[in-house]
């Protein structure tokens, strides 16, 4: 158990000041109590995120009536929730994989990355069932940590999928954010689920893989919104990129009306420090000024030492930097270029969950027709 050294609260009552960027806190062992999501809540958290990796249905459910219970009693807030349906693998003694087709996919000569790269395994044989492997970058191998195969593995929904998805349209969640989706098909299926469900359940793609920059549009296109999941990105495209995808990311969706999520790593230090390093705090700086709708949160709430501070922290820094937009000097990118005289434009309040974009400095998009 967790000791839990940040008692900061008290320092940011609610804020005065709208905060315009939206903030996804991860919950998880330091944030999972009816007290500590109240604070968040009350501190900087717009959404309260799920990582299916992690956990049971039953501690889940116990966090998605723990934020109802919160909207029902709160006056002017309401906390959206996402559910991620990301699934993890190994067991700390050997590692196993919670993907169907996961021998199928590898062959000899793959290099698999472990927990974002942190380890890497080169693929030397496989059996029926079991794939052996020779360690290329060595570490301590902890339970649940993410495995990617270069370009190999090919994702579509899968059965623990099906039934997270199940879960989240049973406790009616607000957002699915799905995994390496490769193609719109994906998308669609899911979309067209939730359709004959009758739930109004917005899914948001996590672009973290290779595969899925090709398409870009046309996922981008069938889903509500995107992530830009910097950790599964850099994991398998050289980490220069990032940055620069990130930004093509952010704008592709606001061309495009739809919401955009920053994810990983963006106060990493503060899972243990008690402030973050200036370089965490330029990282967020930068997401806000590049239009990301929402910035996330992900150990630094789930299982940080400083879950409060590391939101607080998040709030100030979006806040401070929103003040430095304006309208006439930060145009969006698209601006400029759909004015252009004699075009025909059409102006769209995007979005129709009002947590993302009613009070959004980026809430307007322009596009040709
Ligand atoms: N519900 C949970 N129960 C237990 N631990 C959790 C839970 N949610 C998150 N964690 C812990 O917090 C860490 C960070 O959470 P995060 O959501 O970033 O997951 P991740 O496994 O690192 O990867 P990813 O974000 O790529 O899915 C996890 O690695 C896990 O140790
Ligand atoms: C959030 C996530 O899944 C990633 O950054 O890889």
């Amino acid at each position: 158990m967790q000791k839990f050294s940040d008692t900061s609260v008290g320092m940011w009552s609610k804020p005065t000041v709208r905060r315009k960027t939206k903030i996804v806190c991860t919950v998880g062992p330091s944030t999972n109590t009816r007290e500590m999501i109240w604070k968040l809540a009350e501190a900087a958290m717009n959404v309260a995120r799920m990582n299916m990796s992690h956990g049971d249905h039953a501690s889940h459910k116990k966090v998605i009536d723990l934020v109802k219970e919160y909207n029902a009693q709160s006056k002017d807030n309401t906390i959206a929730i996402m559910l991620d349906t990301k699934r993890g693998v190994s067991t700390p003694t050997c590692a196993s994989v919670n993907y169907d087709d996961f021998v199928n996919d590898v062959e000899a000569g793959d290099m698999l990355l472990v927990d974002g790269g942190m380890m890497s395994f080169m693929v030397k044989s496989k059996t029926k069932d079991s794939v052996k492997c020779e360690v290329v970058d060595g570490g301590e191998l902890k339970s649940r940590r993410h495995l990617n195969a270069e370009e190999k593995v090919q994702r579509y929904l899968q059965p623990l999928d099906w039934e997270d998805i199940k879960f989240g349209v049973e406790n009616k969640v607000d957002f699915y954010a799905v995994s390496i989706v490769k193609d719109a098909q994906v998308v669609q299926e899911l979309k067209n689920y939730l359709k004959g469900c009758g739930v109004d359940i917005h899914v948001i793609v996590k672009i973290e893989s290779a595969d899925s920059i090709p398409n870009l549009h046309s996922i981008i296109t069938a889903s509500d919104g995107a992530m830009v999941a910097r950790g599964d990105l850099g994991a398998k495209l050289p980490i220069e990129e990032v940055p620069i995808l990130q930004g093509k990311i952010i704008n592709l969706c606001r061309s495009m009306g739809k919401a955009v999520i920053v994810a990983t790593n963006m106060l990493e230090s503060m899972i243990v420090h008690p402030t973050p390093t200036r370089a965490e705090v330029s990282d967020i700086a930068i997401a806000v000024r590049e239009g990301a709708d929402a910035v996330m949160l992900s150990g630094e709430t789930a299982h940080g030492k400083f879950p409060l501070k590391a939101a607080g922290v998040m709030h100030t820094v979006a806040l401070r930097t929103e003040a430095t937009i304006t309208t006439s000097s930060e145009m969006p990118a698209n601006l400029g270029q759909a004015f252009k005289k004699g075009e025909e434009i059409v102006i769209v309040q995007s979005g129709s969950q009002p947590i993302w974009r009613s009070q959004s400095t980026h809430n307007i998009q322009v596009r040709k027709v």
